[in-house]
């Protein structure tokens, strides 16, 4: 049975002087949480706050404390969250046709929610919130605060209706016109992973919500404290509480909601493997933003090798390698080899402290499975560790995570290539890891034969200046979100461009109207043909 809540709890807090300026709708206090006053979270559904009969509790990521109480949520208490999608229709809450003034109470909605978050203590307190259950350097949370706050302000005001816009072309006869809508799914999906905290699940969430649909979200226990933060900042600016449900637990209990309740779409992001699960399960009805093994190619011009090697720790390591975007794979022509770039990287990544938390806990992948990995590539000929390869040492970071040096292996590219070793060196560590390797002119097509041979074509990179090594690659390969030129990254994608897959038909995209239109709308074609009859008119059997 869920429990039913009230705002009144927040009282229970005791909050600092910036968490009380929140506290009309702040339900946690990121500088309170701990051991001995842990956060509690709730699920939401119809409208209402709640509990089921069990809580699980998550550890702090840096000293191994419970810290959050979560709602466990069991099988036999889904059917709200089951009954909450199937009585939402197929034509959505609105669209084109049906309750527009909606998509003026969403511009309203998200306008306000973009001036909430740029208020300082809002922007704090989310920083805050995001740091306690995925720890990062304060630059890289209130990056993901600061990106959400303009993608608010980008698709506020008529914004909304303008991303939904639909677009007419004349037909054949008088009172003939055919007019393509973007239509809602209604009933949908949104499964995010525990690495963006707020950045996904938010601009996913207002993208679903403002194209008419309802979505059930779920956020990875770990982290899902942030986006339920969110949600109640939304409602507290206007957001109809019954426009979306929200449920903490387990990947397996909310695989069953989607079963039983069969909404019309789901975007899921998150990792290959459950990816291809809800295909199966959801019979294909998904967009996926799945597993990132991406790469960056150096080309010949050599230039700047401190920015380069600086942009290169930053793809690789910021956030300890826990962005889907991170540089899992460095392809070196032998110029930069020669220029030392290996020795510059590793002074950069011995730079990083878990003081400052420019290196931290990796939450999905144990120190001991990290280095098993490492030690596997070492049994590649000619694989060396170029630096890193150890654990971390002086810290409290439970055992359930895992907490590594930067560390880099370098493959040889012929020994990448062989079948026997390429599963290996391809496989996405979530974490501070990455292969490195070199190619000289004559090797170039080899690089294209890998980059060829990869499954995963989220983010990539060709550092070069060079247009014509710069095409070459480019027009061989498929990433959704490539970076071209000397100032290439693989991450730090803001809102100003598309973020995604590419090369698969189930490729989603987060960001962009694009985005937004793709993801969360399909395509109606309506065809007024409203007369009138030619005069005279004769029936003829064709
Ligand atoms: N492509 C992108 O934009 C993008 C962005 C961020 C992360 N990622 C990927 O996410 C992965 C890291 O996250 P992870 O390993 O924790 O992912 P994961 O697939 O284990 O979990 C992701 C989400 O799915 C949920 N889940 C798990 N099993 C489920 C099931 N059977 N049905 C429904 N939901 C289920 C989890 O609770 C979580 O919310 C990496 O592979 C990374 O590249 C991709």
């Amino acid at each position: 049975m869920l429990a039913t809540t009230s705002r009144r709890l927040w009282s229970l807090h005791p909050f600092g002087q910036s968490q009380r300026l929140l506290s009309s709708w702040a339900s946690v206090d990121p500088s309170a949480i701990s051991g001995s006053n842990p956060g509690q979270a709730y699920n939401l559904v119809n409208g209402e706050w709640g509990l089921p009969a069990k809580s699980k509790t998550i550890p702090d990521p840096l000293n191994g404390e419970p810290f959050i109480k979560l709602p466990d949520t069991q099988l036999d208490e889904i059917d709200p969250f089951v009954q909450s999608l199937r009585a939402v229709p197929k034509s959505g809450l609105h669209n084109p046709l049906k309750n527009p003034e909606r998509y003026n109470m969403y511009g309203a909605v998200i306008a306000k929610a973009a001036e909430e978050m740029r208020k300082p203590e809002v922007e704090d307190y989310f920083t805050k919130l995001v740091q306690r259950v995925a720890p990062k350097h304060d630059a890289q949370a209130r990056a993901e605060v600061v990106v959400t706050r303009r993608f608010l302000e980008n698709f506020s005001g008529d914004q909304v209706r303008f991303t939904a816009r639909s677009f007419g072309v004349a037909g054949d006869h008088a009172g003939q016109m055919s007019t393509g809508h973007r239509w809602p799914y209604g009933p949908v999906g949104l499964i995010t992973p525990f690495n963006f905290p707020l950045e996904i699940p938010a601009l996913q969430l207002i993208g679903a919500v403002m194209m008419g649909n309802k979505p059930l979200v779920h956020v990875d226990h770990r982290v899902s404290i942030v986006a339920e933060a969110f949600l109640r900042m939304l409602h507290h600016v206007g957001m109809p509480m019954t426009d979306a449900d929200y449920v903490h637990g387990h990947g397996s209990v909310v695989n069953e909601i989607l079963v039983r309740a069969r909404p019309r779409s789901t975007l899921f992001t998150g990792s290959q493997r459950v990816a291809e699960k809800l295909c199966a399960d959801l019979h294909g009805k998904v967009f996926l933003e799945d597993a990132g093994f991406d790469w960056k190619v150096l080309g010949p011009d050599v230039f700047e090798p401190d920015y380069i090697a600086w942009q290169c720790d930053q793809d690789a390591y910021a956030c300890s390698g826990q962005k889907c975007s991170a540089q899992s794979i460095l392809f070196q022509h032998s110029n930069w080899v020669k220029a030392g770039l290996e020795e510059k990287l590793a002074q950069r990544a011995a730079q990083r402290k878990l003081d400052d938390l420019s290196i931290g806990p990796v939450l999905t992948w144990t120190t001991d499975a990290m280095l098993a990995h490492v030690d596997k590539l070492l049994k590649i000929p000619g694989a060396r560790v170029a630096f890193g390869g150890k654990p971390l040492e002086g810290h409290s970071i439970p055992d359930v995570y895992g907490a590594i040096q930067p560390t880099a292996v370098f493959v040889p590219l012929d020994q990448i290539l062989k079948d026997e070793n390429f599963g290996l060196v391809t496989t996405e560590v979530f974490g501070p890891f990455q292969v490195l390797t070199e190619y000289s002119d004559e090797q170039l097509p080899l690089v294209l034969e890998a980059l060829e041979k990869l499954e995963a074509h989220l983010t990539a990179a060709v550092v070069s200046n060079d247009p014509v090594f710069t095409q070459k690659v480019l027009a061989n390969t498929v990433n959704g979100t490539t970076y071209a030129g000397i100032r290439a990254r693989t991450t730090g994608a803001p809102q100003n461009h598309w973020f995604g897959p590419a090369g698969d038909p189930r490729s989603a995209g987060i960001g962009t109207p694009e985005a937004i239109r793709l993801v969360w709308s399909c395509h109606r074609e309506i065809i007024s043909d409203v007369g009138p009859i030619p005069q005279g008119f004769q029936a003829t059997t064709t």
